[in-house]
């Protein structure tokens, strides 16, 4: 039975593209409805034909993954965009995300916008910052509105990858996927405020290929809750205190208050920045404070 993935949903159907290259329209089974399993962008299918122009999907294979905002699984990479000015850069928010898309197991590559219109001051702020990031293992690439070569840019970023892109308001997500898609045509900020609310209208996603990979057609994920992490797995999103953590005195060493903490050590000596472990402390907070949840009754 002929396999492929699901790269558009709307009203119902899925746009299934099978691996000899025909994108094919189906139906998802009733049975999946009943599984608690609804189809997503990105599933890996495998399909039945009905006819000529009709087919149904019969199973969804096992995902690695799956997103909420956009709804799409498999994903492999998120674009993490931040403006260098309006807004500003903030490390603060910066780890948020990273510690968030870290928790959802995707590649997170940093991309810094707006650099056409910082100042000096700011410029190196930002960049003494990625260079400690670059540091510890994470991809940064900047772009700036109007860059013809962007695309190459990002060629070797965006190859062979399932890619979403996430970053606050106004940094410049959909700029940037215009740029990438020129045929998508997404409102940037000045025309959405104009047309106030009605900007948030609900409209299909859709993978579409670019420079030799695929990229999510909506800038989604903004969620930064820490909801569904738990204090133990924190310490695991921060790569850089992971890979020391083996030197702590004690096994289990939360990085916070222990004897003989590696982590704490480092972050005196300068070698881990002193903004990383601020904001760790800050999250574990923030997770030790959340309200106990209880299993809903529905
Ligand atoms: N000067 C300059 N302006 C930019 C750049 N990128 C985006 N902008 C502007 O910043 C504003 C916001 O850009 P958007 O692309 O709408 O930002 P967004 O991240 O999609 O914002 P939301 O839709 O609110 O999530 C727009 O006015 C863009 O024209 C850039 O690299 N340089
Ligand atoms: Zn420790």
């Amino acid at each position: 039975m002929p396999e492929g993935q699901i790269r558009k949903a709307i009203s119902g159907f899925y746009y299934v593209k099978k691996d000899d290259g025909e994108t094919v329209q189906c139906k998802g089974r009733g049975v999946f409805r009943n599984r608690g399993i609804s189809p997503l962008v990105g599933d890996f299918v495998t399909i039945v034909r009905e006819g000529d122009n009709d087919a149904t999907i019969t199973e969804v294979h096992e995902r690695n993954n799956e997103l909420v905002r956009p709804p799409i699984s498999n994903v492999d990479q998120a674009l993490l965009v931040f403006s260098i000015v309006e807004p500003d850069f903030s490390l603060h928010l910066l780890d948020r995300f990273l510690v968030v898309i870290e928790s959802v197991g995707i590649q997170p590559v940093i991309c810094l916008t707006k650099k056409d219109i910082a100042d000096e001051k700011g410029l190196q702020h930002a960049e003494a910052a990625m260079q400690y990031y670059k540091g510890i293992g994470y991809e940064v690439v900047k772009t700036f509105i109007g860059d013809s070569g962007l695309s190459s840019t990002l060629k070797p970023f965006l190859q062979g990858k399932t890619t979403v892109l996430a970053g606050q308001s106004g940094v410049g997500k959909s700029t940037l996927l215009n740029t990438l898609i020129p045929e998508l045509s997404l409102k940037t900020g000045e025309i959405s405020e104009a047309l106030g609310r009605g900007k948030h209208t609900t409209r299909h996603v859709e993978l579409i290929e670019v420079e030799g990979g695929l990229v999510a057609d909506t800038p989604g994920f903004s969620s930064l809750d820490f909801d569904h992490i738990e204090k133990e797995e924190l310490r695991d999103y921060f790569v850089d205190m992971e890979s020391v953590a083996q030197d702590c005195k004690f096994r289990g060493c939360l990085h916070l208050k222990e004897p003989g903490c590696a982590v704490k050590e480092k972050v005196e000596t300068g070698e881990i920045i002193s903004s990383r472990y601020d904001n760790y402390v800050q999250f574990m907070q923030e997770i030790t404070d959340r309200k106990p949840r209880y299993p809903k009754n529905d």
